[in-house]
């Protein structure tokens, strides 16, 4: 078994679209990045290449790297798992959270966890996602970026 943790954090612009877990979100702002800066896709893509000993997703997919500019993360995503299967892993669960103080995030999750787990190749019950405000206070309370950990295990795909 092994173990992965990430964090990452996307700064809110006008003019951007909100991706968050592979669903677009109407809200006013969006996220800023190279990709689509789907921050809680991005968070969970840094615990599963830590779990497989594979650095950081800045290591994969450089944001210098003309490829990526607007890239689904869920194309990425897709570019991970295939990494984790061939250190061969699969998914034993991951549990993630999202820290904004805006938009409402929980009744999108549903959706978020059919998307992410047919593009992780797994059950949606081997997902877990949560959301929280920090109360109006830092950054995300004051509304001008959002954050996202996860927490992936992996187990050996033979099972042992
Ligand atoms: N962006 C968010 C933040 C929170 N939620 C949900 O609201 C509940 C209460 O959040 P607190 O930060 O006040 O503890 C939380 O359990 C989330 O389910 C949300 O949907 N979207
Ligand atoms: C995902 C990548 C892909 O180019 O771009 P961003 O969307 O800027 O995301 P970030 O979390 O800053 O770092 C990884 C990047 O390389």
């Amino acid at each position: 078994m092994r173990v992965g943790i990430g964090y990452d954090v996307h700064r809110l612009a006008q003019e951007r679209r909100l991706v968050l877990g592979g669903v677009e979100i109407p809200y006013p702002l969006g996220l800023a990045g190279h990709s689509d800066a789907d921050v809680l896709i991005h968070a969970m893509m840094d615990a599963l290449l830590g779990a497989i000993g594979q650095g950081d997703i800045g290591k994969h997919f450089p944001d210098s790297d003309q490829r990526y500019r607007g890239i689904s993360s869920l194309r990425l995503l897709e570019r991970v798992m295939q990494l984790v299967r061939d250190a061969g892993y699969v998914v034993g669960n991951l549990d993630a959270v999202v820290i904004a103080q805006k938009p409402k995030l929980a009744k999108y999750f549903p959706e978020m966890r059919r998307i992410l787990a047919q593009t992780m190749g797994c059950d949606e019950s081997q997902i877990n996602l949560k959301a929280t405000t920090e109360e109006g206070l830092g950054f995300t309370g004051r509304e001008e970026g959002i954050a996202a950990s996860a927490v992936c295990l992996l187990v050996e795909e033979d099972g042992r």
